[in-house]
């Protein structure tokens, strides 16, 4: 089932720590090794995700025992062996647990079935299954040829010399294998050949890595050829912690440096990985580093904090992506704000992952305004000018590095939807949580109140005094209902008024209102009939949702105060400060008497009287954003303030805010 979509506010900085969840490419890992070895491990910082829910899942329908506490789990090994000899085993479509067990089960033989998400039996495993099967292990496709759901039966192991797999697909089949083959190497050697160049060799770092710490010592010849030595057994380290995702660590290293340099960033550290991982995307900061970025590096933390000095933005440039995969869909973000094209190559390895990564990347970016090109290997992303921005709700293709990327779309200069953003619970359920933590977005003050109570009059003058951008949301209400009685639309006719507040064709340029190209006299929208009228159909859901996108179009750096009946509640619900801006009725009327009459217009102050109420009585009866104070804005009640005295107020409300 797909997630609710995600509006994520315009960022002006970024700043703070996160401490990272552990990696999936280790936790699944040290998963498997530890349900294979002999003994019994504690493995701390696990992951706690999608992905490494199915690996465990997976092991205990397999008969081994592992009790999990939070971040920690206690695995009985089962000793080169699984209890159960049958098991339907749903892998979803985590990558890191269906090839290495495929490995695993093939060799140990048994009845096992494996299989799971529609993606996952659209993913290459025919080059593991072509491998296995040259030691004697009887694996059959029960979907289609070369891709999996798999069957696995009796295992006749043999040895016939180097066994072959390809390295230039997927480095995860040469993985499975050097973490499966330790289980019939205790008479052999064991040797496995990589055919093709060998792609994402720091994740068999990884392997490597993590078979010493389980007492296998593997030898290699360059990248070509990997011995597993005779009496190789998997035996339990006892504890063994998890280091923090060095994938996920990319998003807030890119936001330490976009953050910055968009005026308002303070360093973002990520604690979990440092200068010792064994993960091969912390190479991700290097190359951030040769872009321009200032990145400080410690044992257990890397922090990044803005460019290096005399650059005004990251450099592009060519980069050769083969070690860092997964890390280097961030840097087809940080291109948008480069100074010349980035090109990632060596990224062939993107078609077969969750999606074809460079197909949605592509896609997605296209959507910003980006100029993107792609081949078969390799994109290409043109910086993307400010004006050029355009908002946009962003697919996510149920990959998670798609949803995590396109957070940094925010320090962009458009309004960005994250749909299904909930796909990221594949590795980083809380990853939209600890993004917000570290975000900074542009600060909206949110001004809400009866009519005539103030609201325009404040916002302009506290908008001018901080530099901000000011919106009148009333405007955009009275336009459409101006639009309305010109054409004779009913005002009860609600499909019409929609589709008019949808089309607005208004622009505006310098303070003033482009209504269907020409400049629009203001003054014309002022008049109580237009004011009634613009009540009326604000009444309506449909108008209100037409009106919504553009309202939130007007947040922009360095920050925005919008007035209106929502701004507070509907609008800008994370606006930092929010007023709710009252004064008497009685001096309501008094002050919009004398403000129409200094405007040349006849009015009897009886009569706004009677209108005023009758608007008040509409505005906050209405069924949706009924105007009512957000249980956090500030109440000011400007009955005995003048004007300047209630613009000082709200001043003194946001140097107290911030
Ligand atoms: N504190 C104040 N003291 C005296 N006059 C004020 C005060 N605040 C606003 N006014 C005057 O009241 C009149 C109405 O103010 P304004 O148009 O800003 O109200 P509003 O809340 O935006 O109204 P509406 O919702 O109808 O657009 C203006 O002439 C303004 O100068
Ligand atoms: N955020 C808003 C702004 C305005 N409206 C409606 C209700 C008002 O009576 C009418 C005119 O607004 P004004 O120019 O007087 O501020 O528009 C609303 O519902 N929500």
């Amino acid at each position: 089932m797909k997630s609710e979509a995600r509006d994520l506010p315009p960022l002006i900085g970024a700043g703070g720590r996160v401490k990272l969840p552990g990696s999936k490419s280790i936790s699944n890992r040290v998963l498997l090794l530890a349900a294979l070895a002999e003994g019994q491990a504690e493995i701390t910082g696990l992951l706690d995700s999608d992905d490494t829910r199915v690996m465990l899942a997976a092991l205990q329908a397999l008969g081994i025992a592992v009790r999990r506490e939070g971040e920690t789990a206690h695995v009985q090994g089962g000793a080169g062996r699984f209890p159960a000899a049958q098991a339907d085993l749903f892998m979803g479509n985590a990558g890191t647990a269906i090839r290495p067990l495929t490995a695993a089960l093939a060799l140990l033989g048994g009845d096992y079935a494996l299989h799971g998400v529609p993606r996952m039996h659209e993913r290459p495993i025919g080059d593991l299954v072509d491998a296995l099967r040259q030691f004697g292990c009887e694996i059959r496709y029960t979907g289609q040829e070369g891709y999996p759901p798999l069957h696995i039966g009796a295992s006749h192991f043999r040895l016939n010399g180097d066994v072959a797999v390809r390295g230039d697909v997927s480095s995860q089949f040469l993985t499975a294998l050097l973490l499966a083959l330790p289980l019939k190497a205790s008479d052999h050697d064991i040797a496995i050949a990589v055919q093709g160049e060998l792609i994402s060799k720091p994740y068999i770092e990884i392997t490597l890595n993590l078979l010493r710490r389980f007492g296998v010592q593997v030898r290699r010849t360059g990248w070509e050829r990997f011995v597993i030595p005779a009496g190789s057994g998997l035996r339990s380290p006892g504890r063994i912690a998890v280091e923090g995702d060095a994938s996920s660590a990319s998003y807030f290293l890119a936001a330490g440096v976009l953050g910055q340099w968009h005026g308002k960033g303070a360093p973002v550290r990520v604690e979990g990985v440092g200068r010792d991982s064994i993960q091969g995307d912390v190479a991700f900061a290097r190359v951030l580093e040769d872009l321009g970025a200032q990145v400080r590096w410690g044992d257990d933390f890397i922090e990044t904090d803005g460019l290096q000095a005399g650059l005004t933005a990251l450099r592009g440039g060519d980069i050769d992506c083969l070690a860092i995969p997964d890390a280097a869909m961030t840097l087809a973000m940080t291109a948008l704000f480069a100074d010349a094209p980035t090109t990632l190559t060596a990224i062939g390895s993107w078609r077969v992952k969750e999606t074809d990564r460079i197909h949605a990347m592509a896609t997605e970016l296209t959507k910003l305004g980006a100029k993107v090109e792609s081949g078969p290997d390799w994109l290409r992303v043109h910086p993307l000018p400010a004006v050029q921005w355009r908002s946009a709700a962003i697919a996510t293709y149920d990959d998670h590095r798609m949803a995590m990327c396109f957070s940094l779309a925010s320090f962009g200069h458009a309004d960005i939807r994250i749909l299904d953003p909930g796909c990221v619970a594949k590795t980083y359920p809380g990853y939209f949580d600890d993004f917000a933590r570290i975000a900074r977005p542009v600060p909206v003050i949110a001004i809400d109140g009866p009519t005539a109570s103030g609201k325009g009059s404040i916002a302009t003058a506290v908008a001018e005094a901080l530099g901000f951008v000011c919106l009148d949301s009333g405007v955009l209400y009275r336009l459409t209902a101006w639009e309305a009685l010109q054409q004779g639309v009913p005002l009860d006719d609600s499909d019409a008024l929609t589709r008019l507040a949808a089309d607005l064709p208004v622009t505006f340029a310098a303070g003033g209102i482009v209504l269907n190209g020409h400049v629009f006299d203001a003054a014309q929208l002022r008049t109580e009939a237009v004011g009634q009228a613009a009540s009326t159909i604000a009444a309506i859901p449909s108008v209100r949702e037409a009106l919504f996108a553009l309202q939130r179009s007007f947040r922009r750096a360095p920050g925005l105060v919008a007035d209106g009946r929502d701004m507070g509640t509907v609008v800008f619900p994370d606006a930092p400060l929010k007023v709710f801006l009252t004064a008497s009725a009685h001096s309501r009327a008094e002050r919009r008497y004398k403000q129409l009459i200094s405007q040349g217009i006849p009015a009897i102050l009886a009569d706004v009287f009677a209108e005023l109420e009758l608007r008040d009585a509409r505005d906050t009866q209405r069924d949706v954003a009924a105007l009512k104070p957000a249980p956090d804005a500030q109440l000011l009640d400007s009955t005995d303030l003048s004007l300047e005295q209630t613009v000082e107020a709200v001043l003194a409300l946001w140097r107290q805010s911030v």
